[in-house]
């Protein structure tokens, strides 16, 4: 199998470490560089805690690709950097996999546009859960039968958007199969702001944050005397990585912008 060369932003964070664990035990992957804006100029065994890999760090995307020979950029940063990682990667006809979250349709829209024009293979993937991608098709089929929705997502307190890219990507495919309908009483009343969550066509998102959780979601479906509970569960961010394999080797060969791993895996 052909090598692909990665550059990985954000080796640091939860997601970033498992990532590179995911670089050393997979042979045709190859870790060529990694983007911290904390460790310029230094190699990635010099990070505290890192595996023992002399890759070379950059402080960003732009000098890494000044040196750098790569096929793909995995982006594992956070929102404002992710937004910014894309736009580089696209201006060098850089590959990317995004895992970073807080797009907003707007966003990917206006990226999809891009990437077709460059035709350059672009993947984002607001979750690399297998079961989180079927919990999401399965809600979309659960979205044909039952009217009413509400999603609750669930995460650590550390997590900086909200809600998850999850929950919205949820909401993006059952819009695509049911209309815009307001649910609840029409004369309902939020006495506390907010009670009743964010509200998309009517379909109501609520997000938790709390300490000890990981990356959790139900999507409940209320009908005549009966009710669907999907829930997907990651205990760990190991959970993620087949995930992030598969979009690292599918991103080698597209011309276009992928918008969640659903289209990908069948
Ligand atoms: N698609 C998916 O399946 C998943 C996506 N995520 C998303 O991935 C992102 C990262 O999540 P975590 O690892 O939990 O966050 P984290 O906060 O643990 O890690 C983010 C890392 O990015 C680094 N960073 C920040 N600015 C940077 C810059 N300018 N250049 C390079 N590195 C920079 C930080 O130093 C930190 O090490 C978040 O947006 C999160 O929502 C998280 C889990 C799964
Ligand atoms: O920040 C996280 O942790 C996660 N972010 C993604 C999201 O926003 O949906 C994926 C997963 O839920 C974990």
């Amino acid at each position: 199998m052909q090598t692909i060369r990665v550059i990985l932003a954000g080796p640091r964070g939860r997601m970033g470490r498992e990532a590179v664990l995911l670089m050393e035990r997979t042979p045709h992957f190859e870790l060529v560089g990694a983007v911290d804006y904390k460790h310029h100029g230094t190699k990635l065994c010099d990070i505290e805690g890192m595996p023992a890999l002399a890759v070379p760090v950059y402080g960003t995307l732009e000098a890494c690709l000044q040196e750098i020979n790569a096929d793909v950029l995995l982006d594992l940063t956070n929102p404002e950097t992710g937004k910014l990682h894309i736009h580089t990667a696209l201006k060098y006809n850089l590959r990317s996999v995004i895992g970073t979250t807080g797009f907003t349709e707007e966003e990917i829209t206006h990226l999809t546009a891009t990437a077709e024009e460059k035709k350059v293979g672009t993947i984002i993937a607001p979750n690399f859960a297998v079961g989180a991608v079927l919990m999401m098709k399965f809600a979309q089929v659960a979205a044909k039968y039952f009217g009413d929705v509400e999603i609750i997502e669930l995460h650590h307190d550390q997590k900086l958007d909200a809600p998850s890219g999850t929950a919205l990507k949820t909401v993006d495919l059952i819009r695509s199969v049911r209309e815009p309908k307001r649910q609840g009483h029409p004369n309902e009343v939020e006495q506390l702001p907010g009670a009743r969550g964010a509200k998309v066509d009517g379909i109501h998102v609520h997000s938790v944050r709390l300490p000890g959780l990981i990356a959790h979601q139900e999507v409940l479906f209320g009908g005549d005397g009966q009710m669907l509970t999907i829930r997907h569960d990651s205990f760990n961010r190991a959970s993620f990585m087949s995930g992030v394999k598969v979009a690292i080797e599918t991103v080698m060969g597209i011309e276009t912008l992928i918008y969640g791993l659903e289209n990908i895996i069948d």
